[in-house]
């Protein structure tokens, strides 16, 4: 086969993601899957559950997976990539650990993972791989073969995800009113996480404060920034702000939130402003709720003009993307030399997470990284 569509050593790719509730019946179960031993306060959950009632007690992050397992499975066929794809959530059905079974049931030996989060983190990529590990387990206790599980590297600077969200910027400020469009502040938005979390996250001593999580989503806002003053020769200011903060109010997350910043830049004379996503992949019900709900009734309350852009779902080049990081990974994996795509100055991220990276209060065992018990 040529090295070029070869995935070999691997026999399937498995997409990994959060899950989330497909009616009004599964929300609390959901979320106490989601908040089981994290010492998240009783009201935020609360809280939580109503976003997702709003919604008809629906997440549109399953029939989002649900397109882009077709878009993968439509790219890998198109260019003559044999690889099976399944798909499996660490938080609500369909359950990782039945995902993991079928494929041994189908004699699967070697698989690589998608996890559908783009950046460094404990939440991000450590807690992905700790529910591996609790699979395997799971399927070991009931005296089946494990298979080899992998996971590819982080993909946020990767052109196949920046290029899709500036171009969704592009739009967006196309889309804003002529008179306040070049004006226009740029708020790249991620999840919030503790700022501790954060200092910790990515390879020991390799970032300073606020760890590879921040530096890495700095670099893709910094990315997006720059193509877009390409492309309109206007230098739009920006900055990088969090959403959906959550845990107790007396442990520092970091800030600011998107809507203090749409005060703050209003205050400050902001004609509007364009919220782009980067920290998620397809727009769940954080982007739904804390941007699209909560984010535009502050901006109507100010009277200040807002747009959001898309994420990244199941783009095509997006899905492109996965097919050559799997090549990419499989040709490493064989030994052979490889090309690894990233943009901007961080550079491609490691394929093996090393032994402390994104350490967890307490620690669990992790597959697909340095350290597995399941190597
Ligand atoms: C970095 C990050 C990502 C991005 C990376 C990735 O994509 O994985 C992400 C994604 C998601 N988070 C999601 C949902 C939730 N996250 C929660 C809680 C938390 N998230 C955290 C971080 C992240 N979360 C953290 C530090 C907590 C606090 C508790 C803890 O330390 O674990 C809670 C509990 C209630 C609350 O506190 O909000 C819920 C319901 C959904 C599904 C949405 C849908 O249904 O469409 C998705 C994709
Ligand atoms: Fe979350």
């Amino acid at each position: 086969m040529s090295p070029e569509r070869d995935p070999g050593p691997y026999d399937a790719l498995l997409l990994l993601s959060f899950g989330g509730p497909e009616g009004p019946e599964d929300v609390l179960p959901f979320l106490e899957n989601v908040t089981r031993g994290r010492g998240i306060p009783r009201e935020r959950l609360k809280e939580v559950g109503q976003h997702y009632f709003l919604f008809g007690g629906v997440s549109p992050i399953n029939e989002q997976n649900r397109e882009l397992l077709a878009a993968l499975r439509e790219d890998f066929a198109e260019h003559g990539v044999d690889l099976p794809v399944y798909w499996g959530n660490r938080n609500w059905a369909p359950y990782l650990t039945d995902a993991l079974r079928e494929m041994v049931r189908d004699g699967r030996r070697r698989v690589l993972v998608l996890a559908t989060s783009a950046y460094a983190s404990y939440s991000g990529c450590r807690q992905y791989r700790e529910n591996l590990a609790e699979s395997l387990a799971a399927l070991e206790a009931e005296g089946l073969p494990l298979p080899r599980v992998d996971k590819l590297r982080h993909f946020f600077n990767h052109p196949g995800f920046v290029e899709p969200m500036t171009e969704g910027v592009l739009a967006s400020l196309a889309d804003l009113p002529a008179e306040v469009r070049e004006g226009a502040h740029l708020a790249f938005t991620t999840h919030s996480i503790p700022t501790a979390a954060a200092d910790t996250s990515g390879p020991e001593e390799a970032h300073g404060e606020g760890g590879a999580y921040v530096a890495q989503h700095l670099a893709v806002a910094r990315l997006i920034a720059g193509a877009v003053r390409e492309r309109t020769g206007v230098d739009h200011p920006w900055r990088l702000v969090y959403q959906s903060r959550s845990g107790a109010p007396h442990i520092p997350w970091l800030e600011p939130d998107i809507c203090d910043h749409l005060e703050s830049v209003h205050a400050a004379g902001a004609p509007a402003v364009v919220m782009a996503p980067i920290g998620f992949v397809s727009d769940h019900m954080e982007v739904r709720y804390d941007l699209d709900t909560e984010a535009r009734e502050k901006a109507a309350e100010l009277g200040l003009p807002v747009r959001r852009s898309a994420t990244v779902g199941a783009d095509p080049r997006f899905a492109a993307a996965v097919r050559e990081l799997v090549l990419e990974r499989a040709a490493a994996e064989r030994g052979q030399p490889v090309e690894r795509c990233a943009l901007g100055a961080l550079g491609p991220s490691h394929d093996l997470c090393p032994v402390g990276c994104c350490p967890a209060r307490t620690p669990r065992p992790a597959a697909a990284g340095a350290g597995s018990p399941y190597a």
